[in-house]
């Protein structure tokens, strides 16, 4: 469960990228956080997930304050960022233990789990070659595979489709869906439309920094029809895709 409180997120003292956001995200769901270029979604992660500070407002993850208990905090999520080109010059397998380091994982959990994870994604004959050989589709899913190699009970991606060849965008969804089904958390960020209506249980739409609707999918196309502009927002930004 993420719990997100009066949340402001003001750069150089005066531009307001994130505008006093609440919500809920809960145990079980996949909760699309939606909006154009711009609309402070990133910013929002960045702020989620520790990695900037919070001007304003509090942020919880299973309880726990990501001001006030970061460390404890942190250790509850995996997170993908939106940027796969890390770790360049490792070699997949060296990322992936990497990471199971930091988060101590032991050596026969860490085996099961990579061989189980390079196996829903068609990674395990790259696992041995340098991340920067990979393809930039690759690169994203070596990053999903660090991230998920510690069983992190929340998910937080940022637009993880982007890259993806269809079969691992697919395997990806399905495996956010077993994850939320499983009572977890499951958090993403996208500019696609498609794309959220396809996974999401409930969506936030953002744009300016603020939240303009907050709900289920069904309860959106509602919303939309009484609200041309939102509408017409979204229609351009399913043109953009
Ligand atoms: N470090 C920063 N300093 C100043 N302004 C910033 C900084 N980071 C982001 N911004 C601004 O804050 C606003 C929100 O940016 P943010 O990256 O959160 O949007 P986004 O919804 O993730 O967009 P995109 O889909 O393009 O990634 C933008 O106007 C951006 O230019």
């Amino acid at each position: 469960m993420i719990e997100i409180s009066n949340v402001t997120k003001v750069y150089n003292k005066t531009y307001k990228a994130v505008d006093n956001i609440s919500m809920d995200i809960r145990d079980g769901e996949i909760f699309g956080l939606l909006g154009p270029n711009g609309a402070g979604k990133t910013t929002t992660i960045k702020m989620l997930t520790g990695i900037i500070d919070i001007t304003e407002g509090e942020i919880k993850l299973n309880g726990k304050s990501i001001k006030d208990n970061s460390l404890e905090a942190k250790k509850l999520f995996g997170f993908v960022p939106d940027s796969p080109d890390m770790f360049l010059r490792l070699k997949g397998i060296e990322y992936l233990n990497f990471m199971a380091d930091v988060y101590q994982v032991s050596k026969e959990d860490r085996k099961q789990r990579i061989a189980e994870l390079a196996k829903v994604f068609d990674m395990e004959s790259a696992l041995g070659d340098k991340i920067m050989s990979y393809s930039h589709g690759m690169r994203q899913k070596i990053v999903i595979m660090g991230t998920l190699v510690h069983n992190p009970r929340i998910w937080i991606l940022d637009e993880p489709m982007t890259g993806l060849d269809p079969k691992s965008s697919f395997d990806l969804k399905t495996m956010m869906r077993q994850h939320a089904d499983n009572g977890n958390t499951v958090l993403f960020s996208t500019h696609v439309l498609e794309v959220a209506e396809k996974v999401c249980d409930r969506v936030a739409i953002i744009n300016k920094g603020k939240v303009l609707f907050c709900g289920t999918l069904n309860e959106m196309k509602e919303h939309f029809k009484e609200n041309e502009s939102l509408e017409k927002m979204f229609l351009e930004m399913t043109e953009n895709a």
